[in-house]
């Protein structure tokens, strides 16, 4: 039967009536269904100069950082890490973190439950269905959003806040949106988010200092982070040289700690190739994001990335994005703009750039500029 005939003639494709627009037909992402499938519908079909295609990527290796170690002040330690860290962020803007302090079975079952909720039955996923433009829920490939290049993955997004008043915002969102069942995976991404939280703020704070940035400034901006967890399922796929799992593009978040499963898929586009970087579960991917860019007055950079698919087995990935305030101020401290380093970016809030990503662009690997432009045309947005 061909693909776009069982695609539409899913019982879970659903139609979709909305005020403005009248019946609209949404096609749904079935991973049970697709991942078993040659015949690889159009719209997952990235164009050639955006293919994988079927060579596998050298490994990219970057700097590995001893946290616990830095975080102990071995002056030994602390000025080999700055400069380490210093050099990777001015070139790709990824590093890996080990001796991280994040419980090792707190990990496991983070990962462990990426797969229950995935291989729950599409109607189950779809009670935490995300509505277009919000950035929190389920999205089976984006089929809502996009309508080409659709990225071969189901994702589930969430937002977490390190503010007092929020300390179950996690654990809530899962009882209030799947229910009592999954308490007990709430508890875990509340806890795992709580954990993310705490290890950001040890990233700052080297971040900071390889800056030459004022002690805890970064720590003060992100202490009431208002942040988003994303759970990323990646089903095998039949022709992965002709898929992405997430297409090329750079965070627009301020800091990515992403988990790596057993299953190496990530890849960052480093001196016009693509690398991969190997899955380490005792490690955490750290990568500086467009909103850290901008903090930085563009000394660190927020790189080109991707995730590749393959025919074997499913993919994982936990990414916790680091997000300020809604309100904050996104501008970089003084002692990073002088006469030979103007302002690169406009001020901005991130609830704006969130704004955009989620309602005015797909983002990509032009996301800030695109962003620039765009505040600078509208009056009074900061
Ligand atoms: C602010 C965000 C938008 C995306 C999730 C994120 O929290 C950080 C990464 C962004 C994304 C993964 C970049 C590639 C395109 C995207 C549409 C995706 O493939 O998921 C982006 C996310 C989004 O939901 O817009
Ligand atoms: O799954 C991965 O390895 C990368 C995912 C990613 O880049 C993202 O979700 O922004
Ligand atoms: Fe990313």
């Amino acid at each position: 039967m061909a693909i776009d005939h069982i695609i539409n003639n899913q019982p879970t494709m659903s139609s979709l009536k909305t005020q403005k627009q009248g019946y609209q037909t949404s096609l749904v992402f079935d991973a049970l269904v697709l991942q078993h499938e040659s015949n690889i519908p159009q719209r997952f079909i990235w164009p050639d100069n955006e293919k994988p295609g079927s060579q596998k990527s050298k490994e990219l290796e970057v700097p590995v950082l001893d946290l616990g170690d830095f975080l102990s002040k071995h002056s030994s330690s602390v000025k080999e890490a700055l400069s380490l860290i210093d050099e990777a962020c001015k070139n790709h803007g990824f590093f890996m973190v080990v001796n991280h302090g994040v419980e090792a079975n707190l990990i496991s079952d983070a990962q462990r439950y990426i797969d229950l909720f995935f291989e729950l039955p599409l109607s189950e996923k779809q009670r935490a269905q995300r509505k277009v433009g919000e950035s929190c829920g389920y999205a089976s490939s984006f089929t809502r959003r996009f309508s080409s290049k659709l990225p071969w993955k189901e994702t589930l997004s969430f937002q977490f806040s390190a503010e007092e008043n929020s300390s179950n915002i996690v654990k809530d969102y899962f009882k209030n949106t799947m229910g009592e069942d999954f308490v007990r995976i709430g508890k875990v991404y509340q806890d795992y988010c709580n954990a993310m939280s705490k290890l950001s703020l040890g990233i700052l704070e080297l971040l900071g200092m390889s800056l030459g940035v004022q002690q805890g400034h970064f720590k003060e901006f992100f202490k009431d982070n208002n942040s988003i967890m994303r759970l990323n399922y990646y089903p095998p796929c039949q022709k992965p040289g002709l898929t992405l799992g997430t297409g090329p593009h750079c965070d627009p978040t301020s800091l990515t700690i992403l988990h790596q499963d057993k299953v190496s898929g990530l890849e960052v586009f480093v001196d016009n190739e693509w690398r991969s970087i190997a899955p380490n579960s005792n490690a955490f991917v750290v990568n500086i994001g467009d909103t850290f860019m901008a903090l930085s007055n563009g000394r660190y950079k927020s790189c080109l990335h991707r995730a590749v698919v393959n025919n074997k087995c499913p993919r994982t990935s936990l990414a916790f994005f680091l997000c300020p305030k809604n309100d904050k101020v996104v501008s970089p401290p003084d002692e990073l703009v002088d006469e030979n380093n103007p302002r690169i970016y406009p001020d901005f809030t991130w609830s704006t750039l969130l704004e955009f990503t989620q309602k005015h662009y797909r983002a990509d690997m032009n996301t800030l500029q695109a962003f620039s432009n765009w505040v600078q045309q509208k009056p009074s947005v900061t």
